[in-house]
């Protein structure tokens, strides 16, 4: 398999190359040529597999410059009890016939985010080692990548991780997470900003090519492509768990931010996955359900992102959504380099007069739907009275939607991204009480903390890595 980029500037690479590389030397997001296509009897013979088995099993058909039996070894290490605290890995709580929430947050930092984090951390180490590499990296976090990337990259040799966060606009519980964390491979900048001025830094020092060389900076966003393909194994893990047979169809709701999650169901999907629906449900940042709605893709800056109570889906810059765009565009990439110009020069592209909106349905499954505070609060009271279930503020928005586009006979499928332990003053807010907290982690809002606060500057954040590697 040989991965290009969404605007056509980069030779053909391997997924080894491109782990490592992140951004795309044009800007750009890697992508795999073509996406394998899974036969009838493959799909039969997946159903029957556990998560390592299924893991190894997709994932080998994207990293298959890497041998087979380090894959799988990689794989058995990644996606166990010890860490996921289930031999099921993600499995399906089931609230009514035909609704599920898919708990995917059971990982080190309780959320979603672990579940491909882990794994990134376990191919990283392996690919330095094997190369005799070292990697600085870059990322953004709007409050969960950073934690989860900081657990599988602590201790890990030859990494370092420098981690941009807005200051002061994740939860309580999610600051103390990363912050405190002591590693002295572990940089948390707080930066004066909101999580699109983080991710344009990002992109920024990656699109300096010489720094990027001389320091070896990688990514463990979403702009990393291994992040993507790990989290489609929880798509067809889902899908088995709720259905008898592969002849029938299920919906997934995905709360949604940059784009990364359902843009993982979309490849499963486009794999031969039978997902009749992709639903993307954002909070009061609602520039991915006003393209889906509309065909109308406009950008906010951060005066106009707005800090909510599911802190981690504000943003109004979905850097994977061009992922997206580069298929629905019959993958010509001249044509996505035209509009990410035009949402450069203008803020937007508009496709609402042309063909390709009709397809976002039609074609992809794609529907949207938002949701408020006044919604969450509503959501996470009823799901609680109704099913006993304490679900976090993301979850809260991804039913809340989900159930506006839920169709009889069809299963739903709601991913659950975080746990409700790191959003408490929401929940009480909502149900007048705690969310329950995993144990080891009732004070951690008192240990000290470790981070450097600093403007949205791409060069003073340049000159903080040149000054700590
Ligand atoms: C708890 C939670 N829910 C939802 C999202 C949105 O996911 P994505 O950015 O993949 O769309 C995030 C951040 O990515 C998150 O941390
Ligand atoms: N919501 C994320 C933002 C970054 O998303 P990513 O999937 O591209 O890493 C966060 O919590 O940090």
């Amino acid at each position: 398999m040989k991965y290009i980029s969404t605007r056509g500037g980069m030779a053909p690479a391997t997924f080894s190359d491109i782990l490592l590389a992140g951004l795309a030397p044009d800007g750009g997001l890697a992508m795999c040529e073509s996406y394998p296509q899974l036969s009838r009897a493959e799909l039969d013979a997946m159903r029957a597999m556990s998560y390592p088995e299924l893991a190894f099993d997709l994932i080998r058909r994207f990293a298959d410059d890497i041998p087979a039996a380090d894959l799988k070894a990689i794989v058995d290490k990644t996606y166990t009890r010890a860490t996921y605290g289930t031999d099921e890995i993600t499995p399906l709580k089931r609230l009514e016939d035909g609704l599920y929430i898919q708990e995917l947050s059971n990982g080190p930092t309780l959320a979603f985010k672990d579940m491909a984090m882990q794994l990134l951390g376990n191919l990283f180490e392996y690919t330095l080692a094997k190369q005799g590499e070292t990697l600085n990296i870059l990322g953004a976090t709007s409050g969960d990548t950073g934690s989860a990337a900081e657990y599988a990259m602590r201790g890990k040799q030859g990494v370092r991780v420098f981690m941009l966060s807005p200051h002061e606009k994740m939860s309580p519980f999610q600051t103390a997470q990363m912050f405190s964390l002591q590693d002295p491979n572990i940089f948390n900048l707080a930066v004066r900003g909101v999580f699109d001025d983080c991710q344009d830094i990002v992109k920024a020092v990656s699109n300096d090519h010489a720094f990027k060389a001389k320091y070896k900076i990688g990514t463990v966003n979403s702009i990393n492509w291994a992040r993507v393909v790990a989290q489609v194994v929880y798509y067809f893990k889902g899908y088995f768990a709720a259905t008898q047979s592969n002849d029938q169809q299920v919906s997934f709701s995905v709360p949604s931010g940059n784009f990364g999650n359902v843009c993982a169901g979309h490849i499963a999907r486009m794999m031969g996955l039978p997902i009749r629906k992709l639903i993307v449900a954002t909070n009061e940042n609602d520039v991915l359900d006003e393209f889906f709605r509309t065909g109308r893709y406009k950008v906010r800056g951060s005066a106009n992102t707005w800090q909510t109570s599911s802190p981690s889906m504000d943003i109004s810059k979905a850097s994977n959504f061009e992922r997206f765009i580069f298929d629905l565009v019959g993958r010509d990439a001249e044509q996505v380099r035209a509009l990410w110009q035009a949402v450069d020069s203008t803020g937007e592209f508009d496709l609402s007069a042309s063909p390709l909106f009709a397809k976002i349905s039609a074609e992809y499954g794609f529907a949207s739907g938002k949701s408020t505070h006044a919604d969450r609060l509503a959501t996470i009271r009823h799901t609680f009275e109704q099913y006993g279930v304490i679900i976090d503020t993301h979850t809260a928005d991804g039913l809340k939607v989900g159930l506006e586009q839920r169709e009889a006979g069809v299963p739903l499928i709601c991913l659950e991204t975080a746990l409700p332990a790191k959003f408490e003053a929401t929940i009480r807010e909502a149900l007048d009480r705690d969310p329950p907290r995993p144990a080891g982690l009732e004070n951690i809002e008192a240990l000290p903390q470790r981070f450097e606060v600093m403007d949205a500057d791409a060069e003073q954040i340049k000159g903080f890595i040149a000054a700590h590697v």
